[in-house]
């Protein structure tokens, strides 16, 4: 990737053996797992099947594809669906992403060095600046941009017309995007997090590229701890795959893959040292809540941004905590995956008994 901006959540989550996103060696790895076709990619059926038609119609009609809108959580293939798009048109592809293009000038200039036919990826569509933005409509929709020369009452827009480009979005936050943007794009893909059975073939094609043996339990206890998320099955294949190598043969079966990621603080579920530090402090420190997020952030040592965006998302998907007006509340599945008795049940009479259980353990 050409361009360089961290968040400073995505900075918090890269440090995460499940952060959704990737940085330093990982992009490395991860741009060789990428699958290279469609036929290659797993998953996501629907998307899959729409996106095909999209581009065979295209390359029949041997025109340009349409604008294609890719939306989803981090890590489930957004950037890897762009370059198969250019990939099947047979067309060279362009990177950046929204915050790297500043001022409307900046995208004037990619826009206007574009060749026909081009992929142009815009990944963080949602974070381009304002100016930007409003050139790329009519970038999108005529072929064409306004380059404003000079400044107060002598500027002047000097047309530039574009030739037909496929402008390739990802947002990891769709509904972010002003629906003038969303309506210009022929085809939305929103991408869906994957079913075990998809990671677990996910694992194995992932294993045969870095040549690591594994066999299907082995694949399946890594599926299973991978949050639905490709991204984070590899890199977790990647973390097993040492672990087998210094422990062990280097063969990966469930009890070498769960040994492995018992060191690293993955539990059966996928949550993390973070996720369960957040769930414990909710369970133990305040009674399963409600308790407000910057409370909670403070008893886990954490920032706020920290628990709302890199934690919290994925322990309300698994419904382990509930986000409501009155604070965070855990679920009665919360209590259960970390083995602690609900105050309200605990001990009947001797009422006394749960609060030991509560704060004892
Ligand atoms: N359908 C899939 N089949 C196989 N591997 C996949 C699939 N989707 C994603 N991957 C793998 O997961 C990793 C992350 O994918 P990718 O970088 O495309 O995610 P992304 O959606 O662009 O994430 P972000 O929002 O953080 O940019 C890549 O290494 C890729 O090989
Ligand atoms: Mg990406």
């Amino acid at each position: 990737m050409n361009w360089d901006d961290t968040t400073d959540d995505a900075a918090a989550a890269a440090e995460r053996l499940v952060g959704a996103s990737a940085d330093g060696e990982d992009q490395a790895v991860e741009a060789a797992l990428r699958p290279k076709d469609l036929g290659e990619f797993i998953g996501q059926e629907k998307v899959r099947e729409q996106l095909d038609l999209v581009l065979r119609a295209a390359r029949a009609r041997g025109a340009t594809a349409d604008h294609v809108l890719l939306s989803g959580a981090p890590g489930l293939g957004k950037t890897t669906l762009s370059m198969i798009i250019a990939a099947e048109m047979g067309a060279p592809i362009r990177i950046t992403s929204g915050p790297a293009i500043q001022h409307a000038g900046d995208l004037a200039a990619i826009l206007s060095s574009l060749q026909e036919g081009e992929v142009l990826f815009l990944d963080e569509i949602h974070r381009m600046s304002r100016p930007a933005e409003e050139m790329l409509y009519m970038a999108m929709e005529d072929f064409r941009v306004d380059v404003i020369v000079g400044k107060g009452p002598g500027a002047t827009a000097i047309p530039l017309e574009l030739p037909p480009f496929t402008l390739v979005g990802a947002t990891t936050r769709a509904g972010l995007l002003p629906p003038p943007l969303r309506d210009r794009f022929g085809f939305t893909a929103h991408m869906e997090f994957y079913e075990p059975a998809e990671l677990e073939r996910v694992v194995h094609r992932s294993a045969q590229l870095l040549d690591v043996e594994i066999d299907p339990a082995g694949a399946a206890e890594i599926a299973g701890r991978s949050r639905g998320t490709p991204r984070i099955a590899n890199r977790l294949l990647r973390r097993v795959r040492d672990y087998a190598q210094v422990k062990a043969d280097g063969r990966v079966d469930r009890e070498i893959a769960a040994a492995a990621l018992k060191v690293y603080e993955v539990d059966g579920r996928g949550l993390d040292r973070l996720d369960r530090a957040v769930l414990e402090a909710l369970l133990k420190l305040f009674g399963g809540g409600p308790v407000g997020l910057s409370t909670l952030a403070v008893a886990v040592g954490e920032e706020r941004e920290t628990v709302e965006e890199v934690a919290e998302p994925f322990l309300v998907r698994e419904g382990l905590l509930a986000r409501t007006p009155r604070g965070r509340v855990a679920t009665p599945a919360a209590w259960a995956h970390l083995n602690l008795t609900p105050p309200q049940q605990a001990g009947g009479r001797t009422g006394g008994k749960g609060q030991q259980d509560l704060f004892g353990a």
